[in-house]
């Protein structure tokens, strides 16, 4: 159980003071329920974390990825967050919500022309530049139009993070970044340098995610200093920022062991100033982009169980009405969850199932061994704990399935922030074929 979860006298999973089973009724399933609160409290102890170091200057980025519509980005700016994007679109719903625009950070390994456009037509503070040819088209654009623009460079520093082999990216073999070793992050620093319109602010890097150890950041950290130290007297570059990204781990189940936000932000702090010592250069100033430790744990997904298979011997499958489609993290990174039947919390769970999804596709498994309870039966209500990071961002429509709806709730008020979509949305942006003469 997360954040504000508890269970009612009725027996029923209660989420910021309501009842789960009357949020189905009202809003219908599949649905995604966001506890503002745990979300907030997430943010505050970043800050706390921070606050510790009282000569440091630092910024926390909510890597809209992990969960991007407008209310949560509004959320996002009404807690001082800045903000890291990652596309046009993720650009645009940040615009959309009034996040100011100084505080929205750019990524991505392929922005287009057009994309680098908007950041420029609206001001961002800064484009993190991935490649040659980003840092060779930003700079035209910025020249074309007499504008000027911060950047920081992404370094691979050459670092393996302990997670799935999917959402590691600091290690050399990536699509991401300037490599440290090969000298590519060296030649990318000195033609951000020469660039006239391109004020090099600092550097960035994010060596993957859902990580539970320190150690990672450490040895980035120190990756790039044993290069900042010869930049700096060869180039004369001054690192003012150092953006280490995001990636911090959360608990999806009882074997995944977080640490606390508190010991990744002092290893972090730690390590820079140590180093910044060691080779008298000032601390740079630290950002970070957190997305799942925001808005992970502060997800449910709230399902409505239909059919079943009991196969002797074998398993039992229990299906519910989404899936895949809606948590595509099991089929991706065999990602694990767990589950609590929502109307009837309070029963002892000690029946082994299988949660299938409704798509068809063998690999629609959403937990492989849920224990439920042994009444556990149709018309039952599901919640898949921990479903707030890259479930709703990731959702598809495989199989005509309408993406479910949002609710933000707290305080015993439930808030609609995205609408369920109708079968009439799927189609909305379809052109029937009658529309060609080629037609016979
Ligand atoms: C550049 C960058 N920053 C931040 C994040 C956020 O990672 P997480 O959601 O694990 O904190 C990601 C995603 O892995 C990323 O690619
Ligand atoms: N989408 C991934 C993480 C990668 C995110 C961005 N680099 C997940 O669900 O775990």
């Amino acid at each position: 159980m997360y954040g504000t979860q508890t269970i009612g006298k009725d027996g029923h999973l209660y989420i910021g003071g309501i009842d789960t089973v009357r949020l189905a009724e009202e809003f219908g399933t599949p649905l995604y329920v966001y506890d503002t609160a745990l979300m907030k409290q997430k943010i505050r102890s970043f800050k706390e974390a921070f606050s510790k170091h009282t000569a440091l200057s630092w910024q926390i980025a909510y890597a809209s990825k992990a969960f991007s519509t407008l209310a949560m980005i509004q959320l996002a700016g009404d807690f001082g967050l800045s903000l890291d994007v990652v596309s046009g679109g993720e650009l645009y719903t940040a615009l959309k919500a009034g996040f100011p625009a100084e505080r929205i950070h750019f990524h991505g390994n392929n922005k287009s022309k057009d994309e680098l456009a908007m950041a420029l037509d609206a001001k961002i503070g800064a484009v993190i530049v991935d490649n040659f040819s980003e840092l060779n088209v930003l700079d035209q654009m910025c020249a074309e139009r007499g504008q000027n623009m911060e950047i920081l460079l992404r370094i691979t520093p050459g670092v393996e993070a302990h997670t799935h082999e999917f959402i590691m990216t600091g290690h050399d073999d990536t699509k991401f970044g300037f490599n440290l070793d090969n000298g590519m992050a060296e030649r990318a620093v000195l033609l951000a340098l020469r660039s006239e319109h391109l004020a090099l602010k600092g550097l960035h890097c994010h060596i993957g995610s859902q990580i539970f150890e320190t150690e990672g950041f450490v040895r980035a950290i120190r990756a790039i200093f044993s290069h900042m130290n010869v930049w700096t007297r060869k180039m004369n570059f001054h690192m003012k920022v150092l953006n280490v990204g995001g990636g911090f781990g959360i608990k999806y189940t009882g074997s995944d062991h977080p640490l606390p936000i508190g010991r990744f932000i002092d290893a972090i702090v730690d390590t820079i100033e140590d180093e910044c010592a060691r080779h008298s250069l000032s601390v740079p100033e630290v950002w970070i982009e957190p997305g799942r430790s925001i808005v992970g744990e502060a997800g449910t997904t709230l399902y409505t169980l239909g059919s079943s298979k009991d196969i002797p011997g074998i398993r039992k499958y229990i299906a519910v009405d989404g899936g895949m489609a809606d948590n595509i993290r099991p089929a991706l990174y065999q990602a694990n969850y767990e589950a609590i039947c929502a109307n009837r919390a309070n029963e002892p769970a000690d029946q082994s199932v299988t949660i299938a999804g409704k798509c068809c596709e063998t690999g629609d498994v959403l937990i492989k061994d849920a224990l439920v309870p042994e009444s556990f039966k149709s018309g039952d209500l599901l919640a898949v704990l921990c479903t707030g990071a890259y479930g709703y961002s990731m959702a598809s429509h495989y199989n005509r399935l309408p993406n479910p709806a949002v609710v933000f709730v707290e305080d015993g008020e439930a808030s609609i922030v995205v609408r369920r979509e109708t079968y009439e949305d799927l189609i909305r942006h379809d052109v029937p074929l009658k529309t060609f003469s080629s037609r016979e």
